[in-house]
């Protein structure tokens, strides 16, 4: 692009944004960029890509900008081919947007190393960012500053953002030391079917958090000086619900006893970054969690979330189905041995290094090779269990490794309503799976993969399992839609390209 046409659309830029009442460090939070990138964007001193023009056009809901308007993003993937080399696992989802809602816990500055850049985080950037909270990528865009401000601005709480995901919830712990009302609109995400919020005001109503549902939102209000008199036992051994208890704990005047807590990596990361608010934990990685809340946090806090185990079994499934011999570097393996022992049972051929630390200091990682291996059906079923046991997020990459597997399995994904049933669009591209009922799927293998063209299913894992069949089809196949990918995933079609895949991006415009 030349200087003034640059200029130019640095203008309409600049225009845009003062028209929305928005600053330049917000629309970065946006945008997943720096204020100083948004800056030399409206000076024209910035190189602009038509997906950094798109970015904008959504970001503003700008006119001006809307040339470039994002639209639906899809994939082209040209498959049956083996991948190789290696790939690294980046942070994960699930940690990160904790870690984004329990950075209202300190008064003083969050730095938060390699937060995945994905759009459940945007969506949580967009939503402190509009009550108040400023965001800065820094070090190249890979880590991410939060400066809260001394009043949070809840009524302008950007709501849509807010309705998109389900991890907002987690913003009902840290907000209730913040304010003494305060609103947030029901949660959103991923078409999984009912996800009860019960446990979570169970839970935080023992700390004096009444919550009325009413017209779209939660009104919350906190009545002070309510205390848990006895542990607080977890109606479910929920991940997000022991997150909330744990950060209502954080800043509780007093001990507090969490009982039938979730161990799981998320947990495990809040855990440790509270420790490093100064808030003492006893048993961490167990389900009694022991917190010695401190009523005023006010220091800086740097804490780097460990590797994700989804995403690891997510390429892990991806050599399988491609035949690839594959390196998978920075596999937090406490969060993956049991699908690995049953992997094994099913003939998977693999080495791992011995155990090296996260960037955290506390989490176990190896990295792993895994090799072309004839697999056989396991003998017994595949469920999922809270942590330890098969991770639920991991439940969808059994199906298409069972379709790359010989003999039949049982897939029981008893904790989502409809997520199994997403598996049967697996048939598309040629695999055999039968509906046993909504919960249960049938899957015989090995499968004769062929290309075809479909729309994402409205859920993280199914959309990707869909992609991984893709790249074993021989041929071309298209997969429409993939914001729910993107939800959960850091330019995972680039970084599959990275190692032998050849999946092309495209927009409708
Ligand atoms: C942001 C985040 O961290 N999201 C994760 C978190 O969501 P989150 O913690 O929000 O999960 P939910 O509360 O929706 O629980 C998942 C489902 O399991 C059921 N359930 C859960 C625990 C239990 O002991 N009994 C029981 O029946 C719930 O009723 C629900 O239907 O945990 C889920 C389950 O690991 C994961 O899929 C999500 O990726
Ligand atoms: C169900 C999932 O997450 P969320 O809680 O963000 O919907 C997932 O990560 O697969």
């Amino acid at each position: 692009m030349s200087d003034d046409y640059l200029q130019r659309i640095g203008g309409l830029i600049r225009t845009a944004r003062e028209h929305k009442g928005k600053t330049q460090g917000q629309l970065a939070a946006a945008l997943g960029t720096s204020q100083s990138a948004v800056n030399r964007m409206e000076k024209g001193q910035q190189n602009l890509t038509l997906e950094m023009v798109a970015r904008i056009g959504e970001a503003l809901d700008s006119e001006i900008v809307s040339i470039g308007y994002a639209g639906p993003m899809h994939l082209r993937v040209d498959g049956g081919r083996q991948l190789s080399g290696a790939i690294d696992v980046r942070t994960s989802k699930n940690a990160g947007v904790a870690l984004l809602c329990a950075s209202l816990l300190t008064t003083g500055r969050t730095t938060l190393r390699q937060v995945a850049r994905i759009e459940e985080v945007y969506r949580i950037l967009e939503v402190l960012a509009s009550i108040g909270v400023k965001a800065r990528w820094t070090n190249d865009g890979r880590d991410l500053e939060l400066t809260p401000p001394a009043r949070l601005d809840l009524d302008s709480m950007d709501e849509a953002a807010a309705k998109r995901t389900r991890s907002v919830l987690m913003l009902l712990g840290p907000l209730m030391h913040r304010a003494e009302q305060f609103r947030l609109p029901y949660a959103g995400g991923c078409d999984l079917g009912t996800r009860t919020v019960q446990p979570h005001l169970a839970a935080l109503r023992q700390f004096g958090l009444e919550v009325a549902a009413t017209d779209g939102s939660y009104h919350a209000r906190v009545e002070a000086g309510v205390s848990p008199g006895r542990p607080i036992v977890l109606t479910e051994r929920g991940d997000t619900v022991t997150e909330n208890a744990l950060m209502a704990a954080a800043r509780h005047d007093g001990v507090t006893v969490i009982r039938n807590a979730s161990p799981n990596y998320m947990v495990q990361d809040l855990c440790f970054f509270l420790e490093q608010l100064g808030v003492k934990i006893e048993g961490i990685g167990t389900t009694t969690l022991t917190v010695h809340g401190r009523p005023d946090i006010t220091c800086d806090v740097d804490y780097a979330p460990a590797e994700d185990p989804v995403e690891a079994m997510s390429l892990l499934a991806a050599a399988v189905v491609t035949s690839s011999e594959l390196t998978i570097r920075r596999v937090p393996i406490e969060f993956l041995e049991i699908e690995l022992a049953v992997l094994e049972g099913m003939g998977l051929d693999h080495d791992r290094t011995p155990e090296y630390p996260a960037r955290n200091g506390r989490t176990r990682l190896v990295d792993l090779t895994v090799r072309p291996s004839k697999l056989t059906a396991p003998i017994d079923r595949i469920h999922p269990m809270p942590f330890p046991g098969i991770n639920i997020d991991n439940v969808p990459f059994f199906a298409v490794i069972a379709a790359a597997a010989h003999g039949t399995t049982q897939i029981n994904d008893w904790v989502y309503d409809n997520r199994a049933i997403y598996l049967t669009d697996l048939t598309r591209l040629g695999a055999d799976v039968t509906l046993l009922d909504p919960h249960r799927v049938l899957i015989q293998g090995p499968t004769r993969w062929r290309a075809a063209e479909t729309v994402c299913p409205p859920a993280l894992r199914p959309a990707v399992v869909m992609l991984l069949a893709m790249l074993a089809a021989e041929g071309t196949s298209v997969l429409r839609n993939v914001y729910v990918i993107n939800r959960g995933y850091e330019d995972l079609a680039e970084r599959l390209n990275s190692i032998g895949a050849s999946i092309e991006t495209f927009r409708d415009i």
